[in-house]
C-alpha cells in the first residue's frame, strides 16, 4: 500500500500538511504526527468547551461524536478499542459517502459533511486549526470553514436557513491526516458560529478558533458592573513571564479552578526576578474590587501579590513591560495558599491595563477585576 504526504507553507507562511499518513506504527500515537507552532495559537480558543463552545448540529457522527472536536487537550488514541460501530476515535467522525449507483461508486464532488459551532465568547478570529490527529487513511481530503453573526442564540434550524449569510473563513482546502492543519484568517469581523465541512466525509479530532473575544458592548453596558479582565467580557492576557507548568490565560476563564493546572503556576525561579502578567482590560474602565485566587496551589502558591494600573486611552501611554505611566492599585501583599483573597481598590482610577505581579513566582488560579467602563 503506498501513501501520499506532502509538507509545505502556504503563502502566509503557514505550514500546510496534505495526503495521508502513514498506517499507526505501534508505540507512540504522535511520534509521527505533523504539528506546528501557529503565531496565532497563543489567542484564546474562542470555541473551547470551558467558554461555552458547543457543536450545535452535524450533517452525521456515525463513527465518532461531534462534541470530541472542542475538548480540551489533545486528543488520545487507544490501538485496542473498537465499539459496536467500529474503531473508538476521539473526536468527530463521519461514515464513508457512496455514489448513487454501481455505476457511479463515489460521492460527487460537492458532497460532504458539516458541523455547526457556537463559540463560546462570539470574537473576531485570527487563526484556525482543523487537527486530524490519529485519522490515517480516514481523514477528510479537504476542509472549509465559514462564519456567521446572529444576535440572540439561534436554533440550528435557524442557521441552516436560507437567509442566514455565510462568509468563507478558510476556502475549501486539501489538509493532511495525523497533522495540525492550520490557517490564517484575515477576515476581521466579528463571529458568533462557524460552520466546520469536511469534503467528502471523515474523521476531524480537534477544532480549534483562535481570535479575541469581542462580546456584546449593550449587554455590557446593561450589567453596568462586571469582571472587566474575564475572557467573556472581553479582557485579554498580553503578555507574561512564564508558561512553563499552564497558560496564565486561565486566570480569567469562567468558573473556578479546580485542579493545579486550570491555574496558571510559573516554574520555581532561581534568580531575585518576579513573575507578572499584563492584561488588557474590556476597555477603558474603572476597576472598583478585585478578587484574587489561589485555589488549588497550597506548597506552591504566589508568595505576595502586587497590582499597577495603565491607562493607554487615546493611544498615549504605551503598555509595554517597562513603560511609564503604571501606577499602584494594590501594594506588594502576601497571599494564602488555597484561597480567595478579596481587595477593595482605590476605585477612582481609570484604566486600560492591569499588571499583575507575583513575588517571588507560583500560582494564580483566578483573577477578578470587578469595576465598570469609564462611560466614552
Ligand atoms: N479503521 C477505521 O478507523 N475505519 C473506519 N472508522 C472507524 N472509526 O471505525 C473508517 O471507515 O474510517
Amino acid at each position: 500500500m503506498s501513501t501520499s504526504s506532502s509538507t509545505g507553507t502556504s503563502i502566509s507562511g503557514i505550514p500546510r500538511f496534505t495526503g495521508d499518513a502513514a498506517p499507526y506504527p505501534g508505540g507512540d500515537p504522535y511520534a509521527d504526527y505533523r504539528g506546528a507552532d501557529f503565531p496565532f495559537a497563543t489567542l484564546p480558543d474562542l470555541a473551547d468547551r470551558r467558554l461555552g463552545g458547543a457543536v450545535l448540529a452535524a450533517s452525521d457522527e456515525f463513527f465518532a461524536e461531534r462534541e470530541n472536536l472542542l475538548l480540551p487537550g489533545p486528543a488520545r488514541f487507544d490501538p485496542e478499542r473498537f465499539g459496536h460501530k467500529g474503531k473508538v476515535m476521539d473526536g468527530w467522525e463521519t461514515r464513508r459517502r457512496r455514489g448513487g449507483s454501481a455505476g457511479d461508486p463515489c460521492p460527487a464532488d460537492h458532497e460532504h459533511d458539516w458541523a455547526l459551532i457556537r463559540l463560546g465568547v462570539p470574537g473576531v478570529v485570527h487563526g484556525i486549526v482543523v487537527d486530524t490527529a490519529h485519522f490515517r487513511g480516514n481523514h477528510p481530503q479537504a476542509v472549509a470553514v465559514e462564519g456567521t453573526e446572529l444576535p440572540g442564540t439561534p436554533s440550528p434550524a435557524e442557521l441552516l436557513a436560507p437567509g442566514t449569510r455565510w462568509t468563507a473563513l478558510v476556502p475549501r482546502t486539501p489538509v493532511g491526516g495525523h497533522a495540525a492543519n492550520g490557517f490564517a484568517v484575515r477576515d476581521r469581523q466579528r463571529w458568533t458560529h462557524l460552520r466546520l465541512s469536511q469534503f467528502p466525509d471523515g474523521g476531524i479530532a480537534r477544532l480549534r478558533v483562535y481570535g479575541r473575544p469581542v462580546p456584546d458592548p449593550d449587554w455590557l453596558a446593561a450589567l453596568g458592573t462586571f469582571d472587566l479582565a474575564a475572557l467573556e467580557n472581553g479582557g485579554m492576557v498580553e503578555d507574561a513571564s512564564d508558561r512553563f507548568y499552564s497558560s496564565p490565560l486561565n486566570t480569567i476563564r469562567p468558573g473556578g479552578s479546580r485542579r493545579m493546572d486550570e491555574g496558571w503556576e510559573t516554574r520555581r525561579r532561581r534568580d531575585k526576578g518576579h513573575d507578572w502578567v499584563r492584561y488588557r482590560l474590556a476597555g477603558r474602565s474603572v476597576p472598583r474590587a478585585v478578587e484574587i485566587d489561589t485555589s488549588e496551589y497550597k506548597g506552591n502558591s504566589a508568595g505576595w501579590v502586587a497590582l499597577f494600573a495603565l491607562d493607554a486611552g487615546g493611544g498615549g501611554a504605551d503598555p509595554a513591560e517597562g513603560a511609564e505611566g503604571w501606577t499602584e492599585l494594590l501594594p506588594r501583599t502576601a497571599l494564602q495558599p488555597d484561597t480567595v483573597h478579596r481587595f477593595v481598590l482605590p476605585g477612582d482610577r481609570t484604566a486600560t491595563h492591569l499588571r499583575m505581579e507575583i513575588h517571588p513566582d507560583g500560582g494564580i488560579a483566578r483573577l477578578r477585576v470587578h469595576g465598570s467602563l469609564a462611560g466614552e
